[in-house]
């Protein structure tokens, strides 16, 4: 039993299709991941390894840290980011086989900062459910400039090819940063006209908002509801977040209903 177990609602455990929390691992040694696996892995869904992380750590490195995070039902998975390197390289298939050999069950597929068209990006979709893996896809550009060029009519239309593709659930891209990028502006406040087209148009239990800051999670919480679906988020927040979303922090005490 929990610390003042009478003084918080419970949330729904895992395996949830709600109220998913992604990770960001940015090359964490096993001991530190475990570590916190072992004090909050219960409001961890998923770990994203970030970007181009992995090609720096040993095969036996990150086959222990899969399986680890998998022994406390946390999907780790690579960053969309080296997806699009495989693909600079000609070397998708490659990818794929070695994401399997590693033991990753599921992949990121995005075009962030490499040119891949949404038709051909939804091929690939295709492609990686047909080789057996969850896919989570991504919406959005990582150059802000580009970025800027989307609409929010047409980051609605690029979720919902994603999505018929195969896609399970698809990241609203907001970087590590989280500011001047997607629907946040320059200081990483909500920009509330495109936010609210999104959040009409879209299945909120589809969409993993990137809400890096604080200030961010706050936002969608009180906005969404504590089962908003919310990636990113540094290692050392996990605990933090998880108290916002029970009304467990001033930010949304006695303004959160689970
Ligand atoms: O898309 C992301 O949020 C991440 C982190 S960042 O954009 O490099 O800051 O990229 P990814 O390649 O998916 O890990």
């Amino acid at each position: 039993m929990n610390a003042f177990d009478f003084l918080t609602p419970p949330r729904r455990g895992k395996p949830r299709k709600n109220g998913i929390t992604m990770v960001l691992d940015k090359g964490m040694g096993i001991k530190t991941a475990r570590d916190l696996m072992e004090i909050s892995s219960d409001y961890v869904d998923f770990i994203k390894f970030g970007w181009g992380t992995l090609p720096l750590h040993r095969r036996d490195a990150v086959m222990e840290k899969i399986e680890m995070y998998r022994s406390f039902d946390v999907e780790a998975y690579p960053g969309g980011t080296l997806f699009e390197i495989a693909y600079l390289n000609d070397k998708i298939q490659e990818y794929f086989d070695e994401a399997r050999s590693l033991g990753f069950e599921t992949l990121e597929i995005s075009n962030g900062t490499v040119e891949i068209e949404t038709d051909e990006k939804c091929e690939l979709i295709e492609k990686a459910v047909n080789e057996g893996f969850q896919i989570i896809s991504e919406v959005g550009k990582k150059d802000p400039v580009r970025d800027r060029l989307l609409s929010p009519e047409d980051r609605v239309e690029l979720v919902r090819a994603d999505l018929k593709a195969g896609a399970c659930m698809v990241l609203m891209e907001a970087r590590e940063s989280g500011h001047n990028i997607g629907i946040y502006d320059e200081n990483g406040n909500v920009k509330e006209e495109e936010f609210n087209h999104l959040l009409n148009e879209l299945p909120q239990d589809r969409i993993i908002w990137e809400a890096p800051q604080k200030n961010q999670q706050v936002y969608f919480i009180l906005k969404i509801g504590p089962d908003v679906n919310l990636g990113n988020i540094p290692p050392e927040e996990i605990t933090a977040l998880e108290t916002i979303r029970r009304g467990l922090r001033g930010d949304t005490l006695g303004k959160v209903n689970l």
